[in-house]
């Protein structure tokens, strides 16, 4: 599905990684794993097509993403170390917001699926009335609306409790049992046992 051919990316003078090459395929999840400014969140904007390498390239589907970079955005789901959600919007704002940029048309009943993520009773205040871990869950209401197969996830467990940490992970196995792929970042060990998990370290390079 996605493969990191040869890549390489420098930053203020800085060789983060080099000669990067692997490959995720339908059904896997890969943790990229790795100390504070080894350059994972590099790495990520790299394979969303964000920014470009300084050398090499990321092909998804056999096809570079630069060159097919509306047919990857359709196919990509990523969300950031930031959440990227509005706080002056409520949350069911800022879900039908994402919907309507990333051309969904049919708008789902949002309530029960926010009650899901257990946030019941604010989903019409202010992001920015709501915790830190509760934003979180805002922007993580994606994973459950997307109908993207490649997820890209910037460290999805900050601030997130533990039971939200294994209900993340729920979702995780149903998006893999349905042939996704996810890439994400994350400083801690994943405390569900996924068969085919595989890691990747960078290391921080002076
Ligand atoms: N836009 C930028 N301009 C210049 N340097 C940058 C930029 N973004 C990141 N860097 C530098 O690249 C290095 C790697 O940063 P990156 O955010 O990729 O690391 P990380 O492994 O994700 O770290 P963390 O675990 O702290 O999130 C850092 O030294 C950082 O200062």
């Amino acid at each position: 599905m996605l493969h990191i051919k040869s890549v390489s990316c420098i930053k203020q003078e800085r060789c983060l990684f080099a000669d990067l090459n692997f490959s995720l395929k339908s059904g896997q999840i890969m943790q990229l794993a790795g100390p504070n400014g080894a350059g994972k969140t590099s790495l990520l904007r790299i394979i969303a097509g964000f920014s470009a390498p300084d050398e090499g390239e990321v092909l998804y589907q056999e096809r570079s993403i630069n060159k097919y970079y509306e047919e990857f955005a359709h196919d990509l789901l990523f969300i950031g170390h930031k959440t990227g959600v509005n706080i002056q919007l409520s949350a069911v704002e800022n879900v039908r917001f994402w919907l309507r940029i990333n051309g969904y048309s049919n708008e789902p009943d949002l309530y029960p699926i926010l009650a899901k993520l257990g946030l019941v009773g604010l989903e019409d205040v202010p992001v920015r009335m709501l915790s830190a871990g509760q934003q979180r869950r805002v922007a993580l209401v994606r994973l459950w609306l997307s109908d993207a197969n490649l997820w890209v996830l910037d460290e999805p467990f900050t601030a997130l409790d533990k039971s939200g940490v294994a209900f993340l992970q729920q979702r995780f196995t149903q998006h893999l049992n349905n042939n996704g792929a996810i890439l994400l970042t994350t400083h801690q060990d994943l405390t569900t046992h996924f068969s085919d998990l595989q890691t990747i370290t960078l290391e921080y390079r002076h």
